[in-house]
């Protein structure tokens, strides 16, 4: 990361770009395009359809007509990017489509070919992640309207679920968006911490403990916009994953591609690069287990974002600074941020059990299948395969940790 250069609260626009952060949107795609060349229209036509097929049962028959295309026409992050997203959801629809007991272990190579190539030309797993879930997957209906309300944004591609997907969706969306003066006050810290400038790096504290708390308002939206029914027996399987996960021990078999089956986790927000970029800067300390978690999540997200978090826990240590410092004002900012990090992650934690331990019993309570037949294997399982509330307990708890006392 390059020193600033004098303009003291705007981060340098090349420190940025350098990890494929863009100033106003952060970690999102700036401007995903929409469309593909017309080359590509066998995937997109099937993509715009995708929760009709499903629900048709129609998608794996698609699936199986679709020509094998060539990759070498993508051109540039943004097609490639779309290309994922549209590929990585068309392979949950094939796995999943006839449910957790019904689902395929081999990916035909008509579709595991070009996945596998355009991940590789991304330097992503060939599968959904939360880099095509949420961050490559927004549009503006009216392209001149403003971002919010919420009304003005719908997902490029969507699955199964309705406007409790799109909801899921565009919540997550909404979180990465309020985290980007957060990710800018990142920088300004780290900046500030190499020039030692404590005036700085105080306002810099503020601004990231602001963020916070913004992201936290926009994850109580969840409430408005998801119904938890739907996200538990609807959802939440096509976002599952070949790794972890009994209904897949042994993975998936990409034909062309591998010999052997392949295991990859679910799409998670646990790989959304914000709360590990802020771990890093205020030095929270995670158990083995979570860190071991945590840190595979980051093979699931864009190079570059994961090259950003590396940097950050490279940089000099601010919590070494706040405690050989005199100065209680930069404590008392420091524990400010690290407050709004735990309100953060037991508000999310309150989301996830009316989202999942309560709609599991609610969902056995009602006829089978009256809405769909949630997953058995993700009963005490996320999408991303942890162990879902002794992790996110712990992680919380870790964090409370790096409360720094007076
Ligand atoms: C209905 C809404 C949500 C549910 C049910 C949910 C569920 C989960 C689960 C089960 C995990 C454990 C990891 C795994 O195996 O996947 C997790 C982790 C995580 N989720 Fe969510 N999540 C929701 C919304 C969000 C949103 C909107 C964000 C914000 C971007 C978010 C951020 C995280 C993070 C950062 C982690 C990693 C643990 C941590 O750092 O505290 N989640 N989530």
């Amino acid at each position: 990361m390059e020193a600033g250069d004098g303009k003291e609260e705007s981060p340098q626009p090349m420190g940025l770009s350098s990890f494929q952060l863009s100033e106003e949107y952060g970690f999102l795609l700036p401007k995903p395009l929409t469309e593909l060349p017309p080359p590509y229209s066998p995937w997109m036509d099937i993509a715009h359809e995708l929760p009709q097929l499903i629900a048709s049962h129609q998608l794996r028959a698609r699936i199986h007509q679709m020509p094998q295309l060539n990759t070498q026409h993508l051109q540039g992050r943004e097609e490639l990017h779309l290309a994922h997203l549209v590929l990585s959801f068309l392979t949950m629809g094939y796995v999943w489509q006839e449910g957790e007991e019904g689902s395929m272990k081999v990916l035909p190579r008509n579709l595991a070919v070009p996945f596998w190539e355009v991940s590789q030309a991304l330097g992503l797993p060939p599968i959904l992640t939360h880099a095509d879930f949420v961050l490559a997957n927004w549009r503006r209906k009216d392209p001149s309207g403003c971002w919010l309300p919420c009304r003005n944004l719908e997902p490029i591609i969507s699955l199964p679920g309705g406007e409790s997907l799109r909801g899921f969706i565009l919540v997550t969306l909404l979180v990465e968006k309020a985290a980007v003066p957060g990710i800018k006050a990142t920088i300004q810290a780290i900046h500030a911490l190499q020039h030692l400038d404590d005036e700085r790096l105080h306002r810099a504290l503020q601004g990231l403990a602001a963020a916070i708390g913004d992201m936290d308002k926009a994850l109580q939206r969840m409430h408005d916009y998801v119904d938890p029914a739907v996200f538990y027996t609807v959802i939440r399987i096509f976002l599952s994953g070949w790794r972890d996960n009994t209904a897949m021990p042994h993975g998936l078999l990409y034909e062309g591609v591998s010999e052997q089956p392949m295991a990859f986790s679910g799409g998670s927000a646990a790989q959304s690069s914000v709360l590990h970029a802020f771990d890093e800067l205020l030095g929270i300390q995670h158990s083995q287990e979570s860190t071991t978690f945590l840190h595979r999540m980051r093979d699931y997200m864009p190079p570059p974002h994961r090259a950003f978090i590396r940097d950050i826990s490279q940089a000099p240590s601010l919590r070494q600074h706040i405690l050989s410092s005199a100065d209680l004002r930069l404590r008392e900012a420091f524990n400010h941020c690290i407050t709004a990090l735990v309100d953060f992650r037991s508000h999310h934690i309150a989301i996830v059990t009316k989202y999942i331990a309560v709609a599991k019993v609610r969902a056995g309570q009602e006829e089978a299948g009256s809405i769909g037949k949630p997953p058995a294997a993700l009963e005490a399982k996320g999408t991303g395969g942890s162990h879902i509330f002794i992790f996110l307990k712990s992680v919380r708890d870790s964090t409370r940790e790096g409360l720094i006392s007076a």
